[in-house]
């Protein structure tokens, strides 16, 4: 890994998101040479100079959705992170175009940079909501990795690739924040549905899916880290039991645009996907335009395969699940009464 960083010049679209962040902070410790924080909003940029302090970062300012600025930033640039986005799906839903705008028009751009300035890899960030989409943020992600796919049978000497991931636990406005304010107010958790299943991610293990995919990235390549799923049932019963709280739960029913499980890989990706131990390759479908001739020997293996989901992925049970909460930083500061306001 040390040797696709180091000495880099990386730019991170989206570099002041929590996601953003966390990236950064390891590509510092691979050795990267100079990383550029590309992003809109100047006060986040503000303060996130003042928290890292670190001479390697360069902050520029630009949208992903002006050609001009995400082009000017790439100069000499070698890798790119894309990890700018609209990513709420209620906001989405109710802006669908912004969401074009920004997750497919703005990935274009990244792109055509990319290509028009010789950078050599580009990894953008999806999610498992763009695998059966049924809101306008997972279709627009889809989109986007529709869009990166089709480009990589043109981009030549720049690797372009996605990584996928699911539900990164304790994140910004997430469920287990949710439940742990709910569960130290001694009130009911509110769950949705009990039944309802997530794949749980911690933020480093979303990082490790990033820069395994700088390390392994072959053109048009989607990459997925296996990962355990719970039931929101048993993740609320999981906070309950660690902090105390005996409040029996309120269910407060299906939100919109929520799916009952997520899936990482499709069972038509699945065919081709590559085990990779800990990760999945998806590689890019290699056929051309005409390719009605492949149709019948490609449905056979498709019948026999299945799709990998929150459903029928691992499932933890409470015990697993209170151990692995106790596992991250958000959680044990909590539980010594804290409380915690600088989440990612
Ligand atoms: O009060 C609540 C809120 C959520 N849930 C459940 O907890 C699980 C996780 O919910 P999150 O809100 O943490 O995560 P989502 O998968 O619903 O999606 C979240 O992550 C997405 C990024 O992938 C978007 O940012 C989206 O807007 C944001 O809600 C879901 O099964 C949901 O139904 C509850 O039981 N009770």
């Amino acid at each position: 890994m040390q040797d696709v960083l180091s000495h880099r010049k990386v730019l991170v679209t989206g570099g002041t998101g929590s996601f953003g962040q966390a990236v950064v902070r390891r590509f510092l410790a691979a050795g990267a040479g100079e990383i550029r924080i590309f992003s809109r909003d100047e006060k986040k940029q503000e303060d996130m100079r003042r928290h890292f302090a670190d001479r390697r970062l360069k902050y520029l300012l630009g949208d992903v959705r002006d050609y001009a600025s995400v082009r000017e930033s790439m100069h000499e640039v070698d890798l790119v992170f894309h990890a700018a986005a609209l990513k709420q799906v209620p906001s989405c839903e109710f802006h669908p175009m912004e969401a074009v705008r920004t997750n497919v028009m703005g990935t274009e751009n990244v792109i055509s940079a990319a290509i028009a300035c010789g950078v050599g890899r580009v990894v953008a960030l999806s999610t498992d909501k763009a695998v059966y989409p049924i809101n306008a943020m997972g279709l627009s992600k889809a989109l986007m990795e529709k869009l990166l796919v089709a480009r990589s049978r043109t981009a030549g000497a720049t690797v372009l690739c996605a990584t996928r991931y699911g539900n990164v636990m304790a994140s910004r406005g997430s469920v287990i924040p949710l439940f742990v304010r709910q569960a130290r107010a001694g009130r009911p958790l509110t769950v949705t549905d009990p039944a309802m299943t997530r794949f749980l991610m911690s933020l480093e293990q979303s990082v490790d899916l990033v820069l395994f995919a700088l390390a392994h990235a072959r053109q048009g390549d989607i990459f997925v880290q296996k990962a355990p799923a719970c039931t929101v049932g048993t993740l609320a019963e999981a906070v309950g039991r660690l902090f105390d709280n005996r409040a029996p739960v309120e269910v407060i029913g299906t939100r919109h645009g929520e799916k009952l499980y997520e899936t990482l890989v499709s069972r038509e990706e699945m065919v081709r996907a590559e085990n990779m131990g800990d990760f999945y390759r998806i590689a890019a479908d290699g056929r051309d335009l005409n390719y009605d001739m492949y149709v019948e020997a490609g449905e056979q293996q498709i019948s026999a395969s299945d799709d990998y989901t929150s459903h029928n992925t691992r499932r933890l049970g409470v015990g697993e699940v209170m151990q692995t909460l106790q596992g991250l930083d958000f959680i044990r500061r909590e539980l010594r009464g804290e409380m915690v306001e600088d989440l990612v």
